[in-house]
């Protein structure tokens, strides 16, 4: 057992730290394999960022140890512990007991202590859930991350700890590098914000506001409120902690100022992760079962159940796992409709779906998603520049993406440094010789076995039924 516990002084907004920069691909651009027949495998995902990520902050704001099983072990979540652990948490590493990696044990500090920069990498969940938790700290403490994470819209966070008191340097007009100093606790009470570019704007304000001083009546005013179950995501971490949090009405929560207990908790397989996999047994026919697969969950990788059939595929829920099957893949000259969908509960789905899109016979219409501007890239703009390249007919709206199937070709796909923008290029590269993808290293945002897997996936193809599964796990 190891114990990681960060106790560096620096302060400097305009530092990175090239250690947690995104993998690259050392060997250039990764050809992506392309399925020869039915894919007949199943898959074993590693624990959900979204969870993973609550259940460190709720771990380390908490009044006792907490044991976290199965967490995710990728650049998001390491980051996080790695944050978490600048401002004092402790952070143990129970080797070898994960069924992926290390089951972790956080053990809170009663003071969490400043004067530190946290590296947020291009992390929404660093970015967003961190500040509000310094804000709780003694001292000052700096924000920055990768380039492409200084573009991601952070002002109403900003304005929100404003708002409640803190003190907050934002040199950069609402976005990343900023510092705020800590006093050591914070306010709360009643607040206003506009969380329409981002769901994780009330999230982070959630997740830390038990420790308010008066609690948080949060409201949210704007035009629309994207990712709504990764609020109740948040609502339920919360609740599982011991903390009753109202939801007043669908843009109105309250948190009472409580102690946030201690838990020994389970994390579950990372559901939208599993969806490049299932999305494979689509194009090049076949089966795929993702284990673990949990019957309840505020998880928004559930919705794929109902998704993917829209695109011709069988889907059942049970016993543990999600089955989908498909006789005859798109790869196979199978024809499938396109699709009209609203994501804007489930954005997260969107880069992989667009993919798919793609490959159909006929146009679909994806909407709701203009909030994807804000993600790890400007993800319509990505897509439709990507899927251009390939053949497709894309039109950009402000809210979503029209696509148009016309006759593809293979090109180098750029991921933008975009975990989701390499799994699509993967899934057009099933049907379409000749795809490669820029950074497949990528992945390693949420995801690191992914070029792995997905190599085990297709050599699944005509084979009795592989199991893909990490050998071993290394990040
Ligand atoms: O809170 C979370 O864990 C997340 C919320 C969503 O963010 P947005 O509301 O910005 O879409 C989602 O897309 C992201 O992948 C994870
Ligand atoms: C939007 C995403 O990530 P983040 O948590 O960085 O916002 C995502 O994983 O699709």
């Amino acid at each position: 057992m190891e114990i990681f516990r960060y106790s560096g002084p620096d302060v400097d907004p305009t530092s990175s730290d090239d250690e947690s920069e995104p993998l690259q691909h050392d060997d250039g651009p990764w050809p992506a394999p392309v399925a020869d027949g039915p894919i007949d495998a199943r898959v074993q995902i590693p624990g959900s960022k979204s969870l993973t990520n609550r259940e460190l902050v709720l771990s380390a704001l908490a009044s006792a140890p907490s044991t976290l099983r199965g967490p995710l072990a990728a650049r998001d979540t390491e980051l996080m512990t790695t944050a978490l652990g600048q401002l004092g948490t402790g952070v143990e590493r129970l080797e070898g007991t994960g069924r992926f990696g290390d089951d972790l044990r956080i053990t809170p500090r009663r003071r969490l202590e400043g004067g530190v920069s946290i590296d947020c990498g291009l992390a929404g969940t660093v970015m967003r859930f961190m500040p509000p938790v310094a804000a709780l700290a003694l001292g000052p403490v700096a924000f920055d991350g990768d380039d492409a994470a200084r573009r991601r819209p952070m002002r109403t966070t900003i304005e929100a700890l404003v708002a409640l008191g803190v003190e907050v340097r934002d040199d950069h007009r609402g976005r990343l590098p900023f510092s705020l100093y800590g006093t050591g606790s914070v306010r709360g009470g009643k607040l206003t914000i506009d969380a329409s570019a981002s769901s994780q704007f009330v999230s982070g304000l959630l997740l830390a506001a038990p420790r308010f001083r008066s609690g948080l009546t949060l409201r949210h005013t704007g035009e629309q409120l994207p990712s709504v179950p990764h609020i109740d995501m948040t609502i339920e971490t919360l609740r599982g902690r011991g903390v009753d949090v109202e939801r007043v009405d669908e843009r109105t929560w309250r948190v009472p100022s409580s102690p946030i207990a201690g838990a020994e908790v389970t994390i579950e397989p990372d559901l939208s992760n599993a969806e490049p996999f299932l999305i494979g047994a689509i194009v090049a026919g076949g089966t795929v079962r993702i284990d673990d697969w949990p019957d309840r969950t505020t998880q928004v990788g559930a919705q794929l159940a109902e998704i993917l059939p829209q695109f011709g595929a069988r889907v059942s829920v049970g016993d543990g796992a999600l089955v989908l099957h498909k006789e005859r893949g798109i790869a196979q000259g199978s024809r499938v409709d396109g699709v009209d969908l609203d994501l804007g509960e489930a954005g997260e789905l969107a880069p992989n779906l667009a993919a798919l899109c793609a490959l159909c016979s006929t146009p679909s219409r994806l909407r709701g998603i203009g909030h994807l501007r804000g993600h790890e890239t400007d993800r319509l703009a990505a897509l439709a520049t990507e899927l251009t390249k390939i053949g497709a007919d894309v039109t950009e709206h402000d809210d979503g993406l029209d696509i148009a199937p016309g006759p593809l070709r293979g090109a180098e796909w750029s991921a933008y440094g975009d975990h989701r923008m390499a799994t699509s290029g993967t899934i057009i590269g099933l049907a379409i010789e000749g795809v490669s993808i820029d950074d497949i290293g990528s992945t390693a945002k949420t995801l690191p076995e992914f070029p792995q897997l997905w190599r085990d996936l297709i050599a699944s193809a005509g084979g009795d039924g592989d199991d893909v599964r990490l050998a071993a796990f290394d990040v």
